[in-house]
């Protein structure tokens, strides 16, 4: 079977709770092989969206795809086509960067050899020496790598990320835009979901504006326009 173009692929999806509108008739397709930046304030559906992506809330209506699975139908299914990093990277904190590699590789049905853990945190940036340390002392950059380690080995076709670049120093999110490209150049889809425009525009192939539900301005890479980026991110191009 041929692989859908459209890793995400979100079509008329509205979700309500309690009757109140959160998303309305929201179209979003992520090409394979793309970075996707969705852009929103606070509120605007950008968790909402991930949790229907994630198979843990089911759409009022629409229909939604990832990887070709509906989430809403086989949550486990569409899980397994995805690696998920939250705001915060949830990683073993006693276990070495290593050991959580091999423990997570395993939870998620994967063995994984010695080398090939070694191969994959080298390939995602991570210092020689941090890999036998606890996690306890990394930050939130070092994490990353290792979430982004782990996700690489898994061979997923889709990567989800919440917030990635927040509390990051400018030097830090440089790194991980890095990071991202190398993703990217595997293969793999990646949704980002942000509050940073400045980090969107720098690593992102194609950026959404979500706002109250729905994406009011979309652009890809050849056409971003900063000014009018900004102006729909932070609703001054709906109060005109
Ligand atoms: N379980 C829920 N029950 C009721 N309302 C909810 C629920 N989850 C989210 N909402 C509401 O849906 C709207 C969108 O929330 P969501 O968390 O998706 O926004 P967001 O773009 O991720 O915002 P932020 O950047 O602040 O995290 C908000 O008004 C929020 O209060």
């Amino acid at each position: 079977m041929t692989p859908p173009t459209a890793v995400v692929d979100i079509h008329a999806l509205s979700v309500a709770f309690a009757g109140r509108p959160v998303l309305t008739d929201l179209e979003l397709q992520v090409r394979r092989g793309d970075i996707y930046a969705l852009l929103g304030g606070n509120g605007a559906g950008k968790s909402t969206t991930l949790s229907v992506l994630l198979g843990f809330l089911k759409p009022t209506s629409g229909t939604v795809r990832v990887a070709g699975v509906d989430p809403a139908q086989a949550p486990d299914a569409a899980r397994a086509q995805l690696a998920y990093l939250p705001e915060n990277v949830a990683l073993y904190e006693h276990l070495s960067a290593f050991e959580n590699a091999d423990y997570l590789l395993s939870l998620a049905g994967r063995r994984a050899g010695a080398g090939a853990i070694r191969d994959a945190l080298r390939a995602a940036g991570l210092q020689e020496a941090a890999w036998t340390q606890r996690l306890a002392g990394f930050s939130k950059g070092m994490r990353q790598k290792v979430a982004i380690a782990i996700a690489s080995m898994r061979e997923v076709p889709l990567l989800l990320l919440d917030e990635p670049t927040s509390g990051l120093d400018p030097g830090a999110s440089a790194d991980f835009h890095t990071l991202l490209e190398s993703v990217r150049a595997r293969g793999t889809t990646v949704l980002m979901v942000t509050h940073d425009l400045f980090g969107a525009v720098e690593v992102a192939d194609r950026v959404g504006v979500l706002d109250h539900g729905r994406i009011v301005h979309e652009a890809a890479r050849a056409q971003f326009d900063l000014p009018a980026l900004h102006a729909h991110f932070s609703g001054r191009a709906r109060a005109a």
